[in-house]
């Protein structure tokens, strides 16, 4: 493991259900990303997208292998998983899951309250910024748009400075206008503040913004693409189910 790896997994497999309802969700996946880069996850519905990402982020626990986020093992306790997931985790989800009731600063600072850390207030202000909501502090979510409240929940994930982002279809419930500002919201957090960047996506274009596009079918990863472009996801993305039909799947 070098110093600069932000996300290993070591022969990772998930099975769930037990005997006649088993699942293979992941075969085995093994990968490796250095800090600081952006990283796509495509596939077809069902080739374990959602699950590596889940298992990624310590969210789930693999049937077998090991995962390491900034070269610590997840590992150990749900209290512990539930505390480092705090510190070096982000999330981003389709549905933004911002809390009601609290306004956008009171959201964005939840996690670092959650972990009993004090406020750093220039920190917020900063990232807030950067996402382009520094005016729109005591809104509730309801009275911001869809775009406006994935870019809370982008700050809410952003203002720990997680060792790794991992965002499942952040663009999913967006117009085409709004994705393409959280997509360049996503490589400015890369490419300027050096944040790493795990993206699950069904669209080309959306993946097209990543430094490299990992490909997954059943469960296991069969391509990886770097520098893509729309058209080149969109071609491999073809063949991924051309050779799945080959396979009779
Ligand atoms: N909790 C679960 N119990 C049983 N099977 C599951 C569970 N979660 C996922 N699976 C199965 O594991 C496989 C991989 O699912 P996963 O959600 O990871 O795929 P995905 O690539 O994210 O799909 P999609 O693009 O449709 O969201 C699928 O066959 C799914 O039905």
């Amino acid at each position: 493991m070098t110093d600069t790896e932000a996300l290993r997994l070591d022969g990772v497999r998930k099975v769930h259900g037990t005997g006649d309802n088993q699942v293979i969700a992941l075969a085995e996946v093994s990968l490796s990303l250095a800090a600081g880069t952006f990283t796509a996850v495509m596939g077809p519905s069902g080739s374990g997208k959602s699950t590596l990402l889940q298992c990624a982020a310590g969210l789930e626990r693999p049937t077998a292998g090991r995962v390491f986020v900034a070269g610590r093992e997840l590992a150990g306790s749900e209290t512990e998983l539930t505390r480092f997931r705090r510190e070096h985790v982000g999330f981003v989800f389709q549905q933004f899951n911002l809390l009601p009731a609290l306004t956008v600063l009171q959201n964005v600072t939840l996690p670092v309250r959650l972990a009993g850390k004090r406020v750093d207030a220039r920190r917020v202000a900063e990232v807030l910024d950067q996402v382009g909501l520094g005016d729109r502090l005591t809104h509730r979510p309801q009275e911001l748009s869809g775009g406006q409240q994935q870019r809370v929940a982008i700050a809410r994930a952003l203002v720990t400075s997680p060792s790794v982002i991992f965002a499942d279809e952040p663009t999913g419930a967006l117009d085409i206008r709004s994705a393409r500002a959280v997509l360049k919201l996503f490589q400015q957090s890369v490419r300027v503040y050096g944040q790493t960047l795990v993206l699950v996506t069904h669209d080309p274009i959306a993946a097209a913004h990543a430094d490299s596009v990992l490909f997954l079918a059943d469960g296991r990863i069969v391509g990886h693409l770097v520098a893509p472009t729309a058209e080149a996801v969109a071609e491999r993305l073809t063949h991924l189910g051309e050779d799945l039909a080959g396979k009779g799947v």
